[in-house]
């Protein structure tokens, strides 16, 4: 199930637990989208991250996670995988008999992993949002763990929509697929933008011709892909004229094993969700 970007989510006080880049994407985009600063917290041990999450957003910072958590009703876990398990072990006190929702952005980390690491009474929601989130243009993966009531799901709903699409997982092993596909997935657009700008310099584009040229051919062509609602294979062939010049570099890159070589890469960003789950156990 998929739902449209909320415009301005009416949500209760959320506490980030990690300020870094994901955390950074989603507080900026909420923002940017109407939430409150004043119920945005975020504990962040780097004194500058921290900072500058308060300077640019308005948000409330504190160095500690416990500071940030107590009293909030969403906790948006944000750390690297690994160290998830010592800071939920560390919010254990906090969380007491009643914690509140959990949400998880963590790649790899299972949502039985993060109840059990924060007491055994945890509601979990996995997540995977992405870096575009910071624009209203994310997308998210969402599982819910069986704790997880009705009006807490909604409540990550909201929250995650509120900076874009959200896609709601059944099969908790899919998460990681989800991971490989969009979380992991504006890198390898930067990385084909990359490519692209350095082939078109190659070709005697002065650099500033070729990014603006590369990045503003991706940007069109992803705005066709999500406003046509047609699908790649047929939008593709029309940019692809009989004996042209799109022919000569389609041709180029499927006999390069393009195809082959995307589903390697998503396939071994899959196989590393569940080695980050397995190896942080
Ligand atoms: N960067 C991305 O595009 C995406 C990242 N994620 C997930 O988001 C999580 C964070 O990744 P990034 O933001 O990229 O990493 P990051 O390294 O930029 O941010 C992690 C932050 O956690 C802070 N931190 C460390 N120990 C802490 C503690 N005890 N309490 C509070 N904060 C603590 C660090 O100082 C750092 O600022 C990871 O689990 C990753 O799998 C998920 C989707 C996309
Ligand atoms: O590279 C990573 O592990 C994280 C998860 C998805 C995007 N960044």
């Amino acid at each position: 199930m998929t739902s449209e970007p909320n415009a301005s989510p009416a949500l209760p006080t959320v506490a980030f637990i990690g300020g870094g880049n994901m955390a950074r994407s989603l507080i900026g985009g909420m923002v940017a989208r109407g939430a409150q600063p004043s119920n945005i917290r975020v504990a962040e041990p780097d004194d500058a991250t921290r900072e500058a999450l308060r300077a640019d957003f308005g948000v409330s910072v504190f160095r500690e996670a416990h500071e940030a958590a107590d009293g909030a009703a969403i906790w948006v876990f944000a750390v690297k995988p690994q160290v998830m398990r010592v800071v939920c072990n560390g919010m254990q006190a906090v969380a007491g008999a009643h914690p509140p929702l959990a949400i998880s952005v963590a790649a790899g980390i299972t949502s039985t992993q993060m109840k059990h690491w924060l007491g055994g009474a945890a509601a979990v929601v996995r997540s995977m949002p992405n870096t575009p989130a910071l624009l209203g243009a994310g997308v998210t993966g969402l599982f819910a763990s069986p704790e997880v009531s009705d009006e807490q799901r909604a409540q990550a709903d909201a929250l995650l929509g509120a900076v874009g699409q959200t896609v709601w997982i059944d099969d908790e092993a899919q998460m990681d697929a989800v991971t490989a596909v969009s979380g992991s997935g504006p890198a390898y657009v930067f990385l084909l933008a990359e490519a692209m700008q350095a082939a078109g310099e190659a070709q005697g584009l002065p650099a500033d011709a070729a990014r603006t040229l590369a990045t503003h051919t991706l940007m069109g062509a992803a705005r066709m892909l999500v406003e046509s609602g047609e699908p790649a294979a047929v939008l593709r062939k029309r940019v692809t004229s009989p004996g042209g010049t799109t022919q000569a570099a389609i041709e180029t890159f499927e006999s390069g094993g393009l195809r082959t070589l995307v589903d390697q890469a998503v396939t071994a960003a899959t196989r590393r969700g569940r080695e980050l789950s397995a190896a942080n156990d």
